[in-house]
């Protein structure tokens, strides 16, 4: 990374911007006087260990700073976001969601704008981190972005805006899905009897290890799903009861319902 570019996070305190920015420090992508985060409220201690970031309470003075911005307020935050000239024309990385490139674009006066997705595992750095960008966005600043996001895990690029609505949904929400899957599971232990923390430990490595087994063997999920009914023991009784009582559907209902959400407010 150049050491001269500096790069500038809007709400870099919240739950992603800090997490983005925490990131970069610690792999050594940007070094302390090369970032520069703002809040409303003002500084936390989130940058603790690194004294040299530079902590603002104004955004046009963040924009002044920065070579380029990331964007991590809520959406409904968005109309009170004020650059000022200085940020006129730099380039935007906007991790908001129901945000569009245009509406992102006409509040921060740049057409350079990229449209990224985090999720919550970005604080552990094993976000899936897809990002689309616009027209104005060249080559090298596509590297650069790349770059950036990765410090959080795994990034691509997408070739089309609307995919970032829908990953909004799949990916972005994506950590409260398993977390609801976990819940019925330890609701259901614990209403057969199995003690609290033993219930906890075997929802939790049961979900680990099941995901990263599936990472691991890098098949279609169906193929395993379709090996353990074949094998005819419990798991396929199991499974043919959530498969009968339209699990499917219900996961595909909830996704329609965020992805609705993800697009609702686009002009
Ligand atoms: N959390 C998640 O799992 C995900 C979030 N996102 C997106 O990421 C974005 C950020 O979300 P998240 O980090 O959860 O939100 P948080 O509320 O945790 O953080 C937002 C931050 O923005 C700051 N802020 C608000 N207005 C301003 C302003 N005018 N100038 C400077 N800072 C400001 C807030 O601080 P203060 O109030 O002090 O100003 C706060 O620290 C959202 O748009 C969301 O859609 C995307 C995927 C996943
Ligand atoms: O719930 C939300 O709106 C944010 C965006 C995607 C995930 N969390």
């Amino acid at each position: 990374m150049s050491q001269k570019m500096v790069l500038g996070i809007v709400g870099g305190h919240g739950w992603m911007g800090r997490s983005l920015g925490i990131a970069l420090l610690e792999r050594n992508i940007l070094s302390a006087d090369q970032l520069v985060v703002s809040s409303r409220s003002g500084a936390s201690d989130a940058y603790c260990n690194w004294p040299d970031v530079r902590c603002v309470r104004d955004n046009r003075e963040l924009a002044a700073l920065a070579d380029v911005i990331v964007l991590s307020v809520r959406p409904q935050d968005l109309a009170g976001i004020d650059i000022g000239d200085a940020g006129k024309g730099k380039l935007i990385i906007s991790l908001l969601a129901m945000a569009s490139v245009k509406q992102v674009a006409h509040q921060l006066g740049s057409d350079r704008v990229v449209r990224a997705m985090p999720n919550a595992a970005a604080k552990i750095r094993r976000a899936w981190f897809p990002w689309f960008a616009a027209e104005g966005v060249n080559p090298s600043e596509r590297q650069l972005v790349q770059e950036l996001l990765e410090s959080c895990g795994m990034a691509r690029e997408l070739p089309a805006e609307r995919d970032i609505d829908y990953l909004t949904a799949l990916s972005g929400a994506g950590p409260a899905w398993p977390a609801l899957l976990a819940k019925a599971m330890l609701e259901h232990a614990q209403t057969n009897g199995i003690p609290d923390d033993i219930a906890l430990e075997a929802v939790m490595q049961t979900l680990v290890g099941g995901s990263q087994l599936l990472e691991h063997l890098g098949s279609d999920p169906g193929d395993m799903v379709e090996r353990l009914i074949n094998y005819d023991g419990t798991t396929a009784k199991g499974l043919s009861e959530m498969i009968n009582g339209r699990l499917s559907d219900v996961v595909k209902h909830g996704l329609d319902a965020a992805h609705r959400a993800a697009c609702s407010p686009r002009k």
